[in-house]
């Protein structure tokens, strides 16, 4: 296992320290919440009553297959908690996030729980966000007027593709990378963005996060927001 892989356990093993009967659950997207969703598969199978909002199709199939019970944001429109990975995360706790192309869904959930958990190796601190290719999520129709409008913004902005075709989405849409190396004013540019017509969302997490859970060696760093 590498080094960034234990980081990830470490901090995934603190996460679900702070799950407790009877909550309900944002479940992010990604490896390290691959690694939390099977300790809380663990947990759950011991008796732990849960239930969980998923953010991709992906962590839904995997928290089928580990039992998990699942609900909906309609059944659950505020959860207690939720967690999610993040590609980067800056010292004001401000995040880019959609790596894996399940921003839309991810924000959705996240932004609905009375705290949100970050969970990260410690790859992920950043002194400024943009060194990570900020995804953004457009419609199909006129996606290159879309992307020449964010080129317009200071960036490259790639189409992602898999395999020589579009990555699409758990929601049928395409994902803009935007290389913008550094991201001076993450507010300012999250309001551009989101003003593309086209535009369904940007991987920018902005005053969101609550706690930030960072592996680091053997340990794991706790941060707080307001400490
Ligand atoms: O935003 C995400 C998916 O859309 C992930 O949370 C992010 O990419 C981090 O993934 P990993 O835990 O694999 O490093």
């Amino acid at each position: 296992m590498t080094n960034q892989s234990k980081q990830k356990v470490h901090a995934a093993r603190k996460a679900i320290e702070y799950v407790e009967d009877g909550m309900v659950l944002g479940l992010g997207t990604g490896s390290t919440m691959d690694v939390f969703l099977d300790l809380l598969g663990e947990r759950v199978q011991a008796g732990l009553q849960i239930k969980g909002v998923p953010t991709s199709v992906k962590t839904e199939q995997k928290a089928k297959q580990l039992g998990i019970p699942l609900t909906t944001l309609s059944d659950h429109p505020k959860l207690d908690l939720a967690f999610d990975g993040a590609d980067e995360i800056d010292p004001d706790f401000q995040l880019t996030k959609g790596g894996g192309g399940s921003l839309l869904r991810e924000k959705m959930v996240d932004v609905t729980a009375k705290q949100f958990i970050v969970v990260a190796d410690e790859s992920k601190m950043v002194n400024q966000l943009g060194a990570f290719p900020l995804p953004v999520e457009v419609v199909k129709f006129g996606w290159d007027s879309i992307r020449e409008q964010l080129e317009a913004l200071g960036c490259d902005a790639v189409l992602r593709e898999v395999d020589g075709l579009p990555f699409e989405t758990d929601n049928d849409q395409f994902i803009i990378d935007c290389h913008f190396h550094q991201i001076e004013n993450p507010h300012m540019l999250r309001d551009q963005i989101k003003s593309i017509v086209g535009v369904v969302e940007v991987g920018l997490f902005l005053d969101m996060t609550d706690i930030v859970l960072v592996g680091v060696d053997e340990e794991v760093i706790i941060y707080e927001k307001g400490v």
